[in-house]
């Protein structure tokens, strides 16, 4: 059974029902019964401009259902909403005599309108006889001609409080509950986005708690995902898709996983769900292809084609679509753990080789191309940034490869070992000499006995004699001779190594 999606379960059907907008409400409603009086306001179209989620799409719905207006809903990047817009933009808007209603047009997505299509809407805007409402999460993006022709109305991003508040409401009409944790979960993810909210809330609920813990168990940027993919799937504006999985933390090899997975959740017919893997097929392509040849640049074809390229695919299911994580849970939990040592390498070549975190994300594909390709480069680096045998064979992406790695790096950390310890013991060494011949020359001073040989150094020792003690030291793991004895005397810079 298809289930109906809370977003449009819950929409307000009352403009007194939206939460938070009051300011903005009042400002549509003062512009519409302008219209309602016969006397349209100078500015005949508004922009409700603001965040996604805020009841801006809401507002239209509530208005024309409290004033008795049929909602002409188009599309801003629909080729042929010029000419759709022009149909009704001049229909008369009184009510006529077959009582049909007056016409309200709203057009989503102003801040998509081509360029080529922006100064005819313009004109028509001009011409109109019905109230014409845009709305755009981008004010400076919808073209200017129509910025200069249209009165603007703010919607704010919503409070935390707001989120939680509405979300309540839904668990109590729905005779549902989840625990007050979940619950706070949802509403700092989503970020002032009511929308996100409701979707969350519906799949937390429709999932069970435990499902619910390990879907929040994501870190904020995976959260997003489910998000970012929710949008992808919802829209059939190539545009859209692309920009709702920028923000996503996540390689596009990755993405291309996630998008994989839902695809025959969201499409029904085997047509579209082909055409759909056509799209990420391809998208595949280009990732290969920057992978090999290390243009990463060709990862943002790969995006588009996943995204956009899925997204206008065919014809979606209706109704609320669940995303799911990428293959059974077990994968999951696979993933969970790459995941966190991508993460723990991430960290370290930030605090290592200085860098922001994107920076870092990128430097990581690098490091990969090191570790499949060149063992005794990746050994220094395993040394560098001190990773662990496991974040090696993450890099290596192949456990013997990772092996050599480590065993080299291995070689270059202990010889690194011994330099610093034959350094202290050098000192150490020199420290005590010095002390004994104090202690003999005060001796001598007050017995006058024989003196003792002094140790051939005394002063700091240059390169070479580090490196020549380097050669002759033992290997790490053969157990210590004891150094014979010297009685009395300390013959070479050895007897001081092996103290
Ligand atoms: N201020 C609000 N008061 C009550 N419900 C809201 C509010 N904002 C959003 N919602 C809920 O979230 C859903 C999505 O809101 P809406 O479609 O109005 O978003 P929008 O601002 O038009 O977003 P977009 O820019 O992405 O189209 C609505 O169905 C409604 O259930």
């Amino acid at each position: 059974m298809v289930e109906v999606p809370w977003v449009e379960k819950y929409r307000p059907r009352k403009l007194s029902e939206i939460v938070n907008q009051e300011k903005a409400i009042e400002q549509v409603r003062a512009w519409v019964e302008a219209w309602l009086h016969g006397n349209p306001p100078k500015k005949k179209a508004l922009i409700l401009a603001g965040p996604p989620g805020v009841g801006k799409t809401t507002t239209v719905y509530a208005l024309a259902n409290e004033y008795g207006f049929e909602v002409i809903e188009l599309n801003a990047s629909d080729e042929r909403t010029y000419e759709k817009i022009e149909r009704y933009v001049q229909a008369a808007y009184t009510m006529d005599i077959l009582g049909k209603r007056r016409k309200l047009i709203f057009l989503d997505e102003a801040d998509n309108i081509e360029p080529s299509g922006a100064r005819e809407i313009a004109k028509l805007i001009d011409r109109a006889k019905n109230p014409i409402i845009m709305s755009a999460n981008h004010y400076w993006e919808v073209p200017r001609e129509i910025r200069n022709k249209a009165q603007i109305v703010e919607y704010k991003r919503l409070t935390q409080r707001d989120i939680i508040k509405a979300l309540v409401r839904i668990l109590k009409r729905e005779g549902k509950t989840v625990p007050k944790e979940i619950l706070y979960e949802i509403a700092r993810r989503a970020n002032g986005d009511l929308r996100a909210a409701i979707n969350d809330l519906q799949t937390v609920v429709t999932g069970g708690v435990e499902d619910a813990k390990d879907v929040l168990a994501y870190r904020d940027v995976e959260k997003s995902v489910f998000q970012a993919l929710a949008q992808v799937f919802a829209t059939d504006n190539a545009k859209r898709a692309k920009m709702a999985t920028l923000g996503v933390d996540m390689f596009p090899d990755e993405l291309l996983l996630w998008i994989d997975e839902n695809v025959p959740y969201v499409y029904y017919k085997p047509e579209d769900i082909a055409r759909a893997y056509e799209a990420l097929s391809r998208a595949d392509i280009y990732l290969g292809r920057a992978k090999r040849t290390g243009n990463y640049s060709l990862w943002k074809y790969a995006t588009d084609m996943m995204t956009a390229g899925v997204a206008v695919a065919g014809v979606k299911k209706k109704g609320f679509v669940r995303i799911y994580p990428p293959k059974t849970i077990k994968l999951l939990t696979e993933s969970k753990t790459e995941r966190t040592l991508r993460d723990s390498i991430v960290k370290k070549v930030m605090k290592e080789m200085h860098m922001a975190k994107l920076e870092a994300l990128e430097t990581l594909h690098y490091l990969r191309v090191i570790f499949e390709k060149d063992p005794d480069l990746a050994a220094h680096f395993t040394v560098f940034l001190d990773l662990s045998e496991k974040e090696v064979e993450f890099l290596a992406g192949d456990s013997e490869k990772a092996k050599t790695i480590w065993g080299k790096a291995m070689n270059i950390e202990k010889k690194l070992k011994e330099r610093g310890r034959l350094e202290t013991s050098v000192r150490e060494g020199l420290r005590k000499a010095k002390e004994k011949e104090e202690a003999e020359e005060t001796e001598e001073f007050e017995e006058t006995e024989e003196p003792e040989e002094k140790p051939e150094k005394e002063e700091e020792l240059t390169e070479e004699e580090l490196d020549a003690a380097e050669r002759e030291i033992e290997p790490v793991g053969k157990k210590e001779k004891k150094p014979e004895k010297k009685k009395g005397k300390q013959a070479t810079l050895f007897d001081f190594l092996r103290k």
